[in-house]
């Protein structure tokens, strides 16, 4: 089953009289029960979600995100333009059922979110074959010069997820896993209909690293927000950069963070720009540079590709490298959320 879900809060909202003017792709993966949808939903909606039940296929939320940028025209006089985009969140399921057909979402992607269990060391070591998995099989957008793990050819975020099972790592074993593997079991014998309902919510401590987040207002929304901004910039304001991009710094300042690192004018941009897009109130705005030579996609489908000379070296908004991604140590680095 496939479906689109807008986000509510802004979805059906047109800032400024103007629909957003363009979008990029995001594909949310890793295993089965990791907490992809529980992760999506509160990036959508800024709360928790009870109890998700399992992704079947892929689900697509949609938010709306602002990207503004401060153009100077040639007398000088500099002036403000930002615009609303659609970051399409392609939340993919990690069960091994849909091995064989989700490549078929795999299609003009922009960037990855890979989720795994803090709780459950293997599920950080397989987002490499999340990643290999991506690079032989799908179709990018605004494709990096070289590739990541895998081979995987466009920017990449890494979420560590389940952090309050995940603080007596190795004396305490996820129970959401262990229903996972126990419906697994029961679904290799024939016992579970499609229905795939087991009640793994409840099988849960009480406070969920996502909820607790969600309610302390823990979740980075901010870097996860910067990271589609970034994915934007690339899309649709390459020729904006006049330089290597301000991700293209020493490795040591590659963290999700670190806001230091972030003293380029797309930091000052997020403080000037609301993260819901609210407030947004210029009229009509001039043609975005990089879109005087592009025309973005009037719907969401079917996302052109577009090829963007990769003339910099870009950084990957991920703290984990290729080797860690495949470690089973946890790192700091990871957004946990
Ligand atoms: N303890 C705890 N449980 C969580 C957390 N996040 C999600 N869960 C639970 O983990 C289970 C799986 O979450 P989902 O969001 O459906 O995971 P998924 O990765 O989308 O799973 P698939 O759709 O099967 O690929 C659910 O019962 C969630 O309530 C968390 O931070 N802590």
């Amino acid at each position: 089953m496939f479906w689109w879900e807008r986000e509510k809060e802004t979805g059906s909202r047109e800032h400024n009289g103007s629909p957003p003017c363009g979008q990029v792709r995001v594909l949310v993966v890793g295993d089965a029960g990791v907490g992809k949808t529980s992760l999506v939903h509160l990036i959508l909606k800024g709360s928790s979600i009870a109890r998700p039940s399992q992704t079947v296929g892929c689900t697509v939320g949609v938010k709306h995100v602002s990207y503004g940028s401060v153009s100077s025209s040639s007398n000088s006089i500099k002036s403000d333009t930002h615009r609303d985009f659609f970051v399409e969140l392609w939340d993919t399921s990690g069960h091994e059922r849909y091995k064989d057909c989700r490549s078929l979402f795999y299609s003009q992607i922009n960037g990855v979110i890979f989720v795994h269990d803090l709780s459950q060391r293997r599920t950080k070591a397989n987002l490499h074959k999340w990643a290999a998995e991506i690079a032989a099989n799908g179709t990018f957008s605004a494709p990096l010069g070289s590739g990541g793990p895998g081979g995987l050819p466009v920017p990449y975020l890494v979420i560590g997820n389940k952090t309050d099972i995940s603080a007596k790592e190795g004396t305490r074993v996820s129970s959401g896993n262990l229903v996972d593997v126990a419906r697994q079991w029961v679904e290799k014998q024939g016992l579970l209909p499609s229905s795939e309902e087991l009640p793994l919510a409840e099988s849960f401590p009480g406070s969920s690293g996502l909820l607790a987040a969600a309610k302390e207002a823990r979740f980075d929304k901010e870097a996860v927000i910067k990271f589609f901004r970034m994915l934007i910039r690339r899309r649709y304001f390459s020729d904006e950069l006049p330089g290597p991009s301000p991700w293209s710094i020493s490795p040591l300042q590659n963290s999700l963070h670190l806001t230091s690192e972030n003293s380029s004018d797309e930091n000052q941009l997020h403080r000037r720009l609301s993260l819901s897009g609210e407030g947004y109130k210029s009229s009509v705005l001039p043609p975005l540079p990089a879109q005087l030579n592009l025309a973005p996609p009037p719907t969401l489908y079917p996302q052109q590709p577009m090829s963007v000379p990769e003339s910099y070296s870009f950084h990957r908004f991920s703290t984990s490298g290729l080797s860690e991604m495949g470690s089973t140590k946890s790192s700091r680095a990871d957004i946990n959320v």
